[in-house]
């Protein structure tokens, strides 16, 4: 894994100004970016969101997911904190791209689910790769994490590839019509941590 800083800058959002860290990732030919918000202390836990593009749920206000809103509220929560920090990862689709992505949500409109449709394609329900976390990271000099996730497959990612999450926080948010059998799917067939009262929120 060959991950490689590039440039930083401000970025002025809705909820405050963060800083904005580009990476290139030689080996995928990916561009990874980082989002820092107030004071990081080395050695303290830092809240942060480990986040997979998704074009449809983060750009285009799409109700079929959940990414979006959980982007959102992550950067509201981490303003609300004073600190912490984005890592939007470039694996859309849970790794397919989004071509594929959109073949999966036709196969989707049809009647298969979020796992089927994957498999349909021949691919895997999950191909994302967290690698580039820890050299992010430690570029940011962030060595503790509570890391904002309803995923158990992403903290095994992080444990594996040496990532320190001290804690997790839920983010279980954008529950709507549309996206109810698809949040369903996520905790029935890919084990996210979900409660029962997010399924009953209106
Ligand atoms: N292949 C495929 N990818 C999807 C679909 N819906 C969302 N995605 C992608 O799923 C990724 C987000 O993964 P999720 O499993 O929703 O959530 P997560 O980030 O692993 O887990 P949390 O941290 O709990 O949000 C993004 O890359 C989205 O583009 C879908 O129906 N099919
Ligand atoms: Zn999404």
């Amino acid at each position: 894994m060959s991950i490689k800083f590039i440039a930083s800058s401000k970025l002025p959002t809705p909820f405050g100004t963060f800083t904005m860290h580009g990476f290139e990732d030689s080996e995928t030919g990916k561009e990874h970016v980082a989002l820092t918000y107030g004071e990081l202390a080395k050695d303290e836990v830092i809240l942060g969101r480990i986040h997979s593009e998704c074009l449809t749920g983060d750009a285009l206000f799409s109700l079929r997911c959940d990414c979006g809103f959980q982007l959102e509220t992550a950067m509201k929560n981490i303003s609300d904190a004073g600190a912490g920090f984005i890592l939007y990862l470039r694996q859309e689709g849970r790794g397919i791209g989004l071509l594929n992505k959109i073949r999966a949500y036709n196969l989707q409109d049809a009647g298969a689910n979020t796992v089927e449709a994957n498999e349909k394609l021949g691919f895997a329900a999950d191909l994302r790769n967290y690698a580039m976390c820890k050299p992010m990271l430690d570029h940011l000099g962030i060595s503790k994490v509570r890391l904002m996730t309803n995923n158990p497959k992403k903290l095994a990612a992080m444990d594996e590839c040496g990532v320190n999450v001290v804690a997790r926080q839920p983010l279980q948010v954008g529950k709507n019509m549309h996206n109810e059998h698809y949040l369903r799917t996520k905790a029935d067939k890919l084990g996210h941590m979900m409660t029962e009262e997010h399924f009953k929120e209106d």
